[in-house]
């Protein structure tokens, strides 16, 4: 873990800020200005101030409902087609409040976790900026599936964050930050000001449900900071309806909960590996831990879960299922199976001795117990 600094909005160059679907769509009869005046008017500010932002925007599905007749909420297709047709309204509220063009940009975890299409969604991202058009960002529900979406806008906006390289992530909620228990069950929760690591105790402090339209809870929100000061980002949790709020932060205050950066980041590419890879399969091995330089052979593999081609990232675990890491596997599922097994009538050793590593070193990201 890096040496840890506290940074103000001052040192910001790039921001992304999440609104949630309660301030968009409150009462999910369309979008409502009600709440955003404060937020357009906070992104103009920044934006004079000569900070580049980015828009990540829930609201889509709380924007549509109102055009389905007694929806079957539990039925994703109509979840799907709510966001399909709600999407248009977000949009156009947000770009109601600006002179400046913005850009639409939907995605899911899929393209995310495929680093070509990472790498076409952080050159987008990088020449909107350039032209100062505003990305508004959301998840593509309309076309995603369960094993390909992020879920919640709150972890979306700390991978945008990353994949854009911006040093502070501003998480709009319905409640001042993070408090050390569910403030709306607990008369004496307490704020925290300020976290500089993100422990089991820190999450044990999160519970109940999701505000009435919202998706996420405490909990994503803590996921997406820890994605994001791993990442170096600057990470604010803060009440996007309390309209003190917008002119605190622009003045450097820290008026809800502040997660610090790591002073020393991960590089993009172990970042990109931790946070965002999917895992296509596991390895389960017999070493309790790890080494970045580990490469691992057939005889060190105990089972292999999940099927993957040569290139795909796969998670390495130990016998108690603790993750040890994650990294591209050289060698499909279907040949690990293979020279594995002891295959009658196949000289299996004497192709595992041909083999060469299991995994490349060069495309590893030990994972730290948490
Ligand atoms: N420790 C906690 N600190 C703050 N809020 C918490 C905590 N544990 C649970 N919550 C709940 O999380 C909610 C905020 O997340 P969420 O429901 O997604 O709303 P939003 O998307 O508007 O932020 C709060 O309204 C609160 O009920
Ligand atoms: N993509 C979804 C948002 C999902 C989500 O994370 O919502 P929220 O918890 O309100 O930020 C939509 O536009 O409705």
């Amino acid at each position: 873990m890096g040496k840890i600094k506290t940074v103000s909005l001052h040192n910001t160059k790039r921001l992304v800020i999440k609104v949630g679907s309660a301030l968009i769509a409150p009462r999910e009869d369309g979008c409502k200005t009600r709440y955003l005046l404060d937020i357009a008017q906070f992104i103009v500010h920044a934006r004079s101030q000569g900070i580049d932002v980015l828009l990540v925007s829930s609201g889509s599905v709380a924007a549509g409902a109102h055009h389905f007749k007694n929806p079957d909420r539990n039925n994703i297709a109509i979840k799907k087609a709510m966001a399909a047709a709600g999407q248009m309204d977000m949009m156009s509220t947000w770009d109601r409040f600006f002179d400046f063009p913005s850009a639409q940009l939907l995605m899911t975890h899929a393209d995310l976790r495929d680093k070509e299409r990472y790498n076409s969604i952080r050159l987008t991202l990088f020449s909107l900026l350039d032209e100062g058009i505003l990305p508004i960002i959301n998840e593509n529900d309309a076309v995603t599936t369960d094993d390909l979406r992020v879920g919640d806008n709150d972890n979306l906006s700390a991978m945008v964050a990353a994949a854009a390289d911006a040093d502070t992530l501003v998480i709009c909620s319905d409640v001042d930050g993070l408090f050390d228990k569910n403030p709306n069950t607990h008369n004496d929760a307490k704020l925290i000001k300020e976290v500089n690591s993100i422990t089991p105790e820190i999450y044990a402090m999160t519970s109940g449900p999701v505000s009435g339209v919202g998706t996420g809870g405490m909990k994503t929100k803590l996921e997406a900071a820890e994605k994001a000061t791993s990442h170096g980002i600057m990470t604010y949790i803060i009440n996007g309806f309390d309209e003190t709020t917008f002119s605190a932060l622009l003045q450097g205050d820290n008026p809800g909960t502040l997660f610090t950066p790591f002073d020393k980041p991960m590089e993009e590419s172990q970042h990109w590996m931790t946070h965002t890879a999917a895992e296509y399969g596991e390895l389960v091995v017999e070493s309790e831990r790890i080494d970045k330089t580990d490469e691992l052979n057939c005889k060190e593999i105990l089972s292999i879960q999940g099927e993957f081609s040569a290139g795909e990232t796969v998670l390495i675990k130990n016998t108690k299922g603790q993750r040890l890491a994650k990294a591209s596997s050289n060698y499909s599922s279907c040949l690990l199976h293979f020279v594995t097994q002891n295959t009658e009538g196949v000289n299996t050793s004497q192709m595992q001795r041909s083999m060469g590593p299991i995994i490349s070193n060069n495309d590893i990201a030990v994972l730290e117990k948490k």
